[in-house]
């Protein structure tokens, strides 16, 4: 049998209500890992499980200090010869950030599976254990290996980079714009496709060579009518060295609030146009001029993935050019 390191991070996976009616009322990042395994014990036929407290909080409030210690910690037990795959148990909410950011920065070949749950394990029909369950065989399928990072939830495989969530309420919460890469049915993973973009072992981005518990700060501002410029302008001052546009449409920018953006852009914040729609797709040139502004677009990366990219971007360049290239590439 393969060796499986479960890496808990808290979340509504280690969640406790009150009563077993409430699957959205209880209190998140309660249970210890090895109760979470205690809880499944047929785990233990899938592969050797282990586990391994990282964290215990809710996911809304990791900062880049939880996830710089989440990925040091995949990062090492990655390069454990007896390690062949790792999960990640997490919070839902941002769940698809930090799935990305392994992505982006650890180099390895085997399977890790992020994976969280909608309903705390107290809850009726409480989606957590089968969830574990699955994220173990994956993590210790050979046929999941050089894949990526995966997101398992609600026996679908997602790629990391494009897997959100889209609903708080449900237990199908996960979608991908371009689909899941397959499922996992009765501890058994069936492929579909792969994904055609950068990752883990082809990433330029390493976290090994990531210092200190903090990245480049990057904030989003999401587009609406009538909107103020001085947001962008007090995240400029706060210390952002990017600015994510959350735009309507296209990524669009209203008329009068391109003159402030192409002032921080003077000043040496990147102004990088994502859509708050969710399956945003931006395109340089379309209804703004990108050439001529510098701004970078974030082609079909939602607000929340394009802001760590841009983070780690930052890591190596201010280069406009260069930024572009990696949102097209990651
Ligand atoms: N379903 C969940 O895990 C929600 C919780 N607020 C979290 O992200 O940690």
């Amino acid at each position: 049998k393969n060796n499986v390191v479960v890496v808990a991070t808290g979340g509504t996976i280690a969640g406790a209500g009150a009563s077993s009616t409430n699957s959205a009322t209880y209190t998140a990042a309660k249970v210890p890992v090895d109760d979470l395994l205690n809880a499944v014990p047929q785990i233990q036929n899938l592969a050797n499980v282990t586990g391994v407290q990282a964290l215990q909080v809710a996911s809304e409030s990791i900062t880049d200090k939880e996830l710089l210690t989440i990925a040091r910690k995949v990062n090492e037990l990655v390069k454990k010869p007896d390690v062949n795959g790792v999960v990640i148990t997490h919070g839902t909410d941002t769940l698809e950030e930090t799935a990305y950011f392994l992505s982006l920065t650890v180099h390895t070949d085997k399977p890790i599976v992020v994976v969280g749950s909608m309903r705390p394990p107290s809850a009726l029909s409480a989606d957590g254990p089968l969830n574990l369950y699955s994220a173990v065989a994956l993590a210790a399928a050979d046929s999941a290996k050089g894949k990526g990072v995966f997101v398992l939830m609600n026996d679908d495989i997602f790629a990391a980079r494009d897997v959100s969530k889209t609903i708080n309420i449900h237990t199908d919460a996960f979608v991908s714009q371009w689909g899941a890469l397959g499922t996992l049915v009765e501890g058994k993973p069936y492929w579909f496709r792969n994904v055609a973009k950068r990752f883990n072992n082809s990433s330029e981005f390493n976290i090994e060579n990531i210092q200190g518990d903090a990245l480049p700060i990057v904030q989003i501002v999401y587009g609406s009518g009538n909107m103020l410029p001085d947001a962008y302008v007090a995240y400029a001052k706060a210390g952002a060295k990017a600015i994510i546009h959350a735009g309507t449409g296209n990524g669009s920018v209203a008329n009068y609030i391109v003159p402030t953006l192409n002032q921080l852009q003077q000043q040496g914040v990147q102004i990088i146009r994502s859509s708050r729609v969710p399956q945003g797709f931006v395109l340089r040139n379309a209804e703004q001029p990108d050439d001529k502004y510098g701004w970078v677009v974030a082609h079909d990366l939602n607000p929340q993935k394009a802001k760590l990219l841009a983070a780690l971007a930052l890591t190596k360049t201010k280069d406009a050019k260069e930024i572009q290239r990696m949102f097209w590439e990651y």
